[in-house]
C-alpha cells in the first residue's frame, strides 16, 4: 500500500477566485522521495496541506497508508514543515522537544535529537533569539520526533548555510533509508540531487507532469523551462 497517495483531489480557498489544486493523484511509496516543482501560486504548499490533513478538500480525497489525511492515524504518520513553521518564541528548544514528547507520549530523548540536529549549543535559549537555520533544525526536529513514515517539507533549504544543508540532507537519506518516504516542495533543486528519486511539475493547481527517470531532477528543471518559455511566448 503507498505511503500517500492523491485520488482526484481538488482544493478551493475560501473566496479565492481560482481553485489552488484540480484532479491531482499520484502516490507515493516506502523509500521514496519526490519534489514538487512548479512556479509561484502552482499549487505545491497545498499540496503538502493537503497531505498533512491541514485543508478541506472540494474533490477527491488524500490517503496516508490508507487513512484519511488529517485522522488521528495519518497524523501519527506524518511529519510536516511548514515553510513557516509554528515554533512558540518564548520556549526553549529542549522545551520544544519535552512538550512534543509528552504529546506522542514518547520516552525523554531531548539531549539526543538536539545533538542530532546540531542544535545542543542553543537548547536552553528562547526561539526568539535562534537563527533562521536554527529555527529550521528544531522545526524539522519536533516533526520528525514520532518517527513518522512521511516526511512532509516545505522549501526545508530556505535560508540554510552549506553545512546545515548537508545536515538536512543526511537527515532526509537517513529517514529514507529506514523504509520512510519525502515529498519536498521546493524552488532550490540542487541540494536534493542525488537524493530524490522522482519530481513532479505543479502548474495551476494542476499535475502537469511526473518523472522518474534516472535524473528527475534534471528532467524537472527542463519541464519548467519549456513551461516559461511559452509562458513568455503567449504573453508576447
Ligand atoms: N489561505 C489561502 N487563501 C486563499 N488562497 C490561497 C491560500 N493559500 C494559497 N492560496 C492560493 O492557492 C494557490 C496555490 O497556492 P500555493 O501556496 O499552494 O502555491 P505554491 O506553489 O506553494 O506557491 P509558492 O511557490 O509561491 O510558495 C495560489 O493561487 C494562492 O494564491
Amino acid at each position: 500500500m503507498p505511503v500517500l497517495s492523491f485520488e482526484s483531489v481538488g482544493v478551493r480557498y475560501p473566496q479565492a477566485p481560482t481553485t489552488a489544486l484540480d484532479g491531482v493523484s499520484f502516490t507515493l511509496s516506502a523509500g521514496e522521495c519526490v519534489v514538487l516543482g512548479g512556479g509561484n501560486g502552482a499549487g505545491k504548499s497545498t499540496v503538502l496541506r493537503a497531505a498533512a490533513g491541514l485543508v478541506q478538500l472540494t474533490e477527491g480525497r488524500v490517503l496516508i497508508g490508507g487513512s484519511p489525511a488529517g485522522s488521528r492515524h495519518a497524523r501519527s504518520s506524518v511529519g510536516f514543515v511548514a515553510d513557516k513553521p509554528p515554533l512558540y518564541d518564548v520556549l526553549s528548544p529542549v522545551e520544544h522537544i519535552e512538550l512534543l514528547s509528552a504529546l506522542w507520549q514518547l520516552p525523554p530523548s531531548g539531549e539526543n535529537t538536539l545533538r542530532t540536529y546540531g542544535l545542543e549549543g542553543v537548547a536552553r535559549r528562547p526561539v526568539r533569539t535562534l537563527s533562521l537555520g536554527q529555527r529550521q533544525r528544531l522545526a524539522l526536529a519536533v516533526a520528525t520526533l514520532h518517527r513518522p513514515e512521511l516526511l512532509l517539507l516545505d522549501e526545508p533549504f530556505n535560508g540554510l548555510d552549506a553545512a546545515t544543508t548537508g545536515l538536512v540532507r543526511a537527515i532526509l537519506r537517513s529517514h529514507l533509508a529506514a523504509g520512510g518516504a519525502v515529498l519536498v516542495a521546493t524552488h532550490t533543486f540542487e541540494p536534493m540531487d542525488g537524493t530524490a528519486t522522482g519530481a513532479l511539475r505543479v502548474d495551476a493547481g494542476r499535475l502537469v507532469d511526473a518523472y522518474a527517470g534516472p535524473d528527475p531532477l534534471g528532467e524537472l528543471r527542463r519541464g519548467l523551462a519549456a513551461q516559461s518559455a511559452a509562458d513568455e511566448a503567449e504573453q508576447r
